[in-house]
């Protein structure tokens, strides 16, 4: 089975989702498998959140799904329960972390400073989110703060304020392994039904992804 961020590499887009009910959980899978992401970061922010991992990794084994905002080693336990393939989380916890690491689940913690980031590869962590990306100071900051770090082989998933609009400026840069967003599948559109928007949403970040990557010749 290829590696959940081997598989977040290729497509360069995780969408970042606070679903609030387990029963949008098959519907929101299939909407962005048809718009050809098959990948979802389902955030520890609602109650529904174990449940709807479960339901995909059960209904939907083509999408990988993973955890995301996993602020506790509680948080952890469950998405590992549900059958979570990977988890991401804004900061850096280490005992998050260390639960991961001893759980052998692929881990993204958070980082928006180098003390962060020597934390994160200390522990041998290799793929982190940057959060909040946008307010941090944006790529540039990305640039200065990765530089040090980069014959680590670090790979960055920046979160927060990225969009469709703005995504190009992030994949520029070799050491961004993917975006992150949460503008793909809103609560709101999966709340209300707005599926084929979702898949929309999916293709154009996907499409946008794909031909970036392509371009700077990874
Ligand atoms: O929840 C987490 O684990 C986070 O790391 C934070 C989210 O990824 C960002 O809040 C998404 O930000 P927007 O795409 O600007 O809405």
């Amino acid at each position: 089975m290829t590696h959940p961020f081997e598989t977040i590499a290729a497509i360069g887009v995780v969408p970042v989702i606070a679903i609030e009910s387990a029963a949008d959980a098959v519907p929101l899978a299939d909407a962005l498998l048809e718009g050809g992401l098959p990948i979802a970061e389902i955030t520890f922010r609602t109650a529904a959140a174990a449940d709807v991992i479960a339901r995909l990794a059960e209904a939907r084994p083509d999408l990988v799904v993973g955890a995301g905002t996993v602020l506790d080693t509680a948080s952890l336990a469950a998405a590992r329960a549900s059958g979570a393939r990977f988890g991401l989380a804004p900061g850096y916890d280490p005992a998050v972390v260390d639960a991961a690491i001893e759980a052998g689940l692929p881990f993204a913690p958070g980082v928006m400073t180098p003390s962060d980031l020597s934390l994160a590869t200390g522990k041998g962590v290799r793929v982190v989110k940057f959060f909040p990306a946008g307010t941090i100071g944006g790529p540039k900051a990305l640039d200065s703060i990765a530089a040090p770090f980069a014959h680590l082989g670090v790979r960055f998933v920046p979160t927060g304020g990225v969009t469709l609009d703005n995504m190009g400026e992030w994949l520029a840069l070799k050491a961004v392994v993917a975006v992150g967003g949460t503008w793909i599948a809103r609560t709101s559109d999966i709340r209300e039904g707005r599926f084929a928007d979702i898949t929309r949403n999916a293709r154009a970040a996907v499409d946008k992804a794909c031909a970036l990557i392509e371009a700077r010749g990874r």
